[in-house]
């Protein structure tokens, strides 16, 4: 409450300094008319307030399995924004937040970042960003990231659909060992930590999506582009049937790509 009371204060005084510098003298109620304006400006320049729900897509799958490769290609064809969360933490890391040194810790060790932390940063990113379509790339990893997640977001707090790049573990390992991107976990102990993380902790939260009719399980091995190819077709099926019946897309989508994948 006192914080909300402090950040109304300082949001005042900014816009008075604002104002100050950028309108003449007024009467009473331009002035009035000019700060509620400013006000709403500064509000949301921080947290753009949309009409509908932004449109959530998780995006999961072990170590390896292709997420990060498949989000890029997924935000140049359909307009998603990425948020990674390894990335989002990676970055609390290199500013050297307060949290930075416990973050590199747990990545070290290939366990999972407090709950609270992530979502906060996931949280603030869908906030500040004017896209209406957003793929989180690596998150929720537990169930309880989940319900953390579902009780602290009150907009889009359950996503619209779920993707699980689905990787057999030899070839998720071969290719941690080969990123080369200079991370801290792409180590063989590491990588093992993780597996057992996202074999223990991870395939609960797939389970519960798919058993909600959410889940979107791609086969995760072949070239990127032979992958893309299924990927491609789950968010054109998407836009044709959101077109056709907006309130039975996503579960007629999953039956469809389903029965496509098996046939
Ligand atoms: N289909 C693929 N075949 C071979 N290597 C791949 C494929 N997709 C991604 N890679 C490579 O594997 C590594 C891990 O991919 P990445 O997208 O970072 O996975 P994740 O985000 O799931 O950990 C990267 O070096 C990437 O270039
Ligand atoms: O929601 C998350 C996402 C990531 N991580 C940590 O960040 C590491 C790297 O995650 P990232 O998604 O970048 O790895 P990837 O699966 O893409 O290799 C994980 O092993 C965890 O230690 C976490 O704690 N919570
Ligand atoms: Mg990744």
């Amino acid at each position: 409450m006192w914080r909300r009371v402090a950040r109304l204060s300082s949001l005042i005084r900014s816009s008075k300094a604002s104002l100050s510098n950028q309108i003449p003298p007024a009467n009473g109620l331009q002035i009035l008319e000019a700060f509620s304006t400013e006000i709403q400006k500064s509000a949301k320049g921080r947290n753009h307030h949309r009409e509908k729900p932004p449109f959530i897509t998780f995006v999961l799958g072990g170590p390896g399995s292709g997420k990060g490769t498949q989000c890029l290609k997924i935000v140049e064809t359909f307009g998603f924004s990425h948020l990674s969360a390894g990335d989002l933490l990676r970055k609390e890391i290199s500013s050297n937040s307060e949290n930075g040194a416990m973050i590199l810790e747990t990545i070290k060790e290939g366990n999972i970042v407090p709950s609270e932390l992530t979502v906060k940063l996931i949280q603030r990113e869908v906030e500040s960003s004017e896209n209406d379509k957003f793929l989180i790339d690596g998150f929720p990893r537990t169930e309880e990231n989940r319900r953390t997640y579902e009780r602290v977001v009150s907009v889009g707090a359950e996503p619209n659909i779920v993707l699980f790049f689905d990787c057999p573990e030899e070839e998720m390992v071969k290719r941690v060992l080969s990123r080369n991107q200079g991370r801290v976990d792409d180590n063989i102990d590491t990588v093992k930590k993780r597996l057992e993380n996202f074999n223990a902790l991870n395939l609960p939260v797939i389970n519960y999506y798919s058993e909600k009719g959410k889940l979107y399980k791609i086969p995760a091995v072949g070239t990127e582009d032979e992958i893309f190819s299924r990927v491609r077709k789950i968010f054109t099926s998407l836009e044709v049937l959101s077109m056709l019946s907006p309130q039975f897309s996503i579960p007629i989508g999953v039956i469809w790509f389903t029965l496509t994948n098996l046939l």
